[in-house]
């Protein structure tokens, strides 16, 4: 239309004889099958604002919803084909102030109801046997005098060590002992030893790998007394 307009104006013939357009409004056609009821389209005058149908009509929705039949109401069951109630559970058997004799629901009378579970309940704390150590003689103190190069040894060399050998180095400032197969002199270490020396002292002149294991497993002798190896053990023969 504007482009038509814009044509007429500029037109030669314009100006000469005036010319009137014509405008005629043809209303559209109505859909043949019905198919684009649902688009959206230029009406005339004539139209009101009922929205399209829906579902479309002639639509495969409304054919199928128009020759289907009501889905039949559900039959109410009688009492031969109805599932039997559960079984009545103890409990509601239970006469008020009257106690029950099935174990089950026995409590013990000694049970505390107001304490926590006993599987929440946290083990005794195991009283610690470390003693106080000498000033300079803490576990960073050993580390810096094996470091230091001093001989904590006192052999020149490794040694096959029988049990009878091992029994005269017995003393607090002569001490060996044997842990796993390795024998160290101790001697060194016992006023480091955080369970103290009594205690170090009593596997002095013996195989200590029980006493040892008993005490603290997870302590790495290998490690703290490499150092002091003197040698390893083996049988009298
Ligand atoms: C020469 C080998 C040994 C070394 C290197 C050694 C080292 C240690 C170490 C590092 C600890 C401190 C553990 C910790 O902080 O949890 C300790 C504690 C202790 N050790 Fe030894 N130990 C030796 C031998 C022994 C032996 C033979 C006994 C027993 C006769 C013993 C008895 C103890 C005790 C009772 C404690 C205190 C444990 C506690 O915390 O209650 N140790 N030892």
């Amino acid at each position: 239309m504007t482009s038509y307009l814009r044509t007429w104006l500029t037109s030669p013939l314009n100006s000469a004889e005036p010319v009137v357009p014509t405008l005629t409004i043809v209303s559209e056609p109505p859909p043949e099958n019905g198919d684009d009821s649902d688009t959206e389209t230029v009406r005339g005058a004539d139209d009101d604002d009922a929205p399209p149908a829906f579902p479309a009509i002639n639509s495969a929705q409304r054919l199928s919803s128009a020759s289907s039949k009501p889905a039949p109401l559900p039959r109410i069951l009688n009492d031969s084909e109805l599932m039997p109630p559960p079984p009545l559970p103890s409990l509601a058997a239970r006469q008020p102030g009257v106690p029950i004799a099935s174990s089950s629901l026995v409590v013990p009378s000694s049970a505390n109801m107001l304490a926590p579970p006993l599987s929440t309940t946290k083990a005794p704390a195991k009283k610690s046997r470390k003693v106080a150590l000498a000033p300079g003689h803490g576990p960073l103190d050993w580390a810096n005098l094996k470091k230091s190069g001093k001989d904590l040894r006192g052999t020149d060399q490794l040694m096959r060590i029988t049990p009878s050998i091992l029994k005269q180095h017995n003393k607090k400032d002569d001490a060996w002992s044997a842990f796993n197969g390795k024998v160290y002199n101790i001697t060194h270490y016992l006023p480091y030893h955080p369970g103290g020396e009594k205690e170090l002292m009593r596997v002095a002149g013996r195989d200590g790998t029980r006493l040892f294991s008993l005490t603290h497993a997870w302590v790495n002798v290998d490690y703290m007394l490499d150092g002091c190896l003197v040698g390893f053990l083996v049988s009298e023969s």
